[in-house]
């Protein structure tokens, strides 16, 4: 059976093979220091063998929850921000119709988000849309204490209670959290709600494959089994493979890379449903590596969309990206083109092709001109784009990203430079306990 692949062929115009060859024994030894538990941010390694920790209980108990919140509710609220949503939004659009949300005949609710953001128009739509429907809510926050979910949360818990009974609005939350601490914990033990519990060892943007993913990706009717035998099956290649593992090849490529000035890294896609993959991918990377003044800034764009907004920067603007492609290698449905007599607009030169063949010629042709214009450029290809295939890139990129974190030399498991915009607001709000630094911040202003 095929697996992930990478190519990095496509960068030995710009770093030198053998430099990159170079990175295999501090590469191993990184490998063993996150199968180990030895280097920087240990406490945080939960994430390395989780794909094959998860047994069948867990699952099953999963599946049982969606399918409870599945028999009660139209539509389920995802409410959570960072790692908390972009696991389960990455995989739920990547496994989605394109236009689910206009499907109207169902076997799956709706699932939408809430807490990823603060914006009054967005939550006031959300509450005046949800009026009239059946919902549910699966709260998601480690801390527990993260204001945009927690502010979320309070006003649809308010609107689900007013619509249903007190034990019936109980049984439409579900509580993602940690097992002991915080404001979460508290209320969702007060009130009853099921829970389920991130590890300690697990950050937030490695947990995909805890419940924090897994619950409203089984909502959704995706196959969770699957996505967690693609990630199983990817521990144990990297395990196997070490440092000539796929991961480990992007891991030293693409830090090698950061040392010859290209300090920016766009993450490419030619199908929109990885969109979010995308996202998920810049908060692991971003938040992981940007610290200590260093760090490739991950990007992202959508090709070929983006070819027409971003194409001309990437061709001929500064000289300091380069690329990583994930490529699909076969299209899951077909549509071909078909033949027009008038032939107005001159397409009947790609009459019997595939779309996909199309989308494909684009994509080696965009490579082969970025690669002309000064982008270096790493392929990582998939087989097809399913549940197992997304396992199986999900774990590679997070293994990839304890390496390369490592290569770098900074801690890729904490975020503490998240803290300082959440001071601000505290203090701008006058939080109280945040007293002296309000008085701080507004004689700044
Ligand atoms: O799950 P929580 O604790 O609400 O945190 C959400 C997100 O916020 C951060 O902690 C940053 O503030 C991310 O690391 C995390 O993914």
């Amino acid at each position: 059976m095929e697996n992930l692949k990478i190519d990095i062929s496509k960068t030995f115009t710009f770093v030198s093979e053998e430099k990159v060859n170079g990175y295999k024994s501090q590469v191993a030894s990184h490998l063993k220091s996150l199968y180990e538990k030895t280097g920087r941010g240990s406490d945080f390694l939960g994430w390395v063998n989780l794909p094959s920790s998860i047994d069948e209980a867990q699952l099953s108990d999963i599946e049982t929850t969606a399918a409870n919140l599945k028999s009660k509710a139209d539509v389920v609220v995802v409410i959570g921000i960072g790692g908390s949503y972009l696991g389960a939004r990455a995989v739920i659009d990547a496994m989605s119709n394109s236009f689910d949300h206009l499907i109207t005949e169902r076997k799956n609710p709706v699932v939408i988000y809430a807490g990823q953001n603060i914006g009054e128009d967005y939550t006031a739509e959300l509450l005046e849309l949800l009026k009239d429907k059946s919902f549910a809510l699966v709260v998601i926050s480690k801390s527990g204490t993260t204001t945009e979910p927690a502010l979320a949360f309070r006003l649809l818990k308010d609107l689900l209670e007013s619509k249903y009974s007190a034990e019936e609005a109980k049984d439409r939350i579900v509580a993602i959290t940690d097992a002991k601490k915080g404001a979460l914990r508290t209320l969702a033990d007060q009130k009853g709600y099921k829970t389920y519990v991130i590890p300690d060892d697990v950050g937030g943007r490695y947990s995909v494959l805890t419940p924090v993913g897994l619950l409203p990706i089984a909502v959704a009717g995706i196959d969770i089994r699957a996505l967690v035998k693609g990630a199983k099956d990817m521990e144990e290649i990297t395990a196997k493979e070490g440092e000539n593992s796929a991961a480990a090849t992007y891991a030293a490529v693409r830090n090698e890379l950061y040392k010859n000035g290209k300090a920016t890294e766009i993450l490419v896609n030619y199908q929109p449903k990885l969109h979010f993959v995308a996202e998920w991918w810049k908060q692991l990377y971003g938040e992981s590596e940007g610290k200590e003044n260093k760090g490739i800034f991950p990007a992202a764009v959508d090709f070929s969309t983006d070819l027409h907004s971003m194409g001309q920067w990437i061709q001929e603007g500064v000289r300091n990206i380069f690329e990583t492609i994930i490529t699909v290698s076969k299209a899951n449905k077909t549509v071909i083109v078909p033949t027009d007599e008038a032939d107005l607009d001159g397409l009947n030169f790609l009459a019997g092709k595939r779309v996909d063949d199309v989308n494909k010629m684009a994509e080696l042709g965009t490579l082969l001109a970025h690669v002309d214009g000064g982008v270096p450029n790493i392929k990582v290809e998939i087989p097809v784009l399913n549940e197992y295939y997304l396992g199986q890139l999900l774990y590679f990129f997070e293994i990839a990203c304890g390496i390369s974190g490592y290569i770098l030399d900074i801690n890729p498991f904490d975020q503490p430079g998240v803290e300082a915009y959440k001071k601000n607001m505290f203090a701008l709000l006058e939080k109280p306990g945040f007293e002296a630094e309000t008085a701080a911040i507004k004689a700044k202003l």
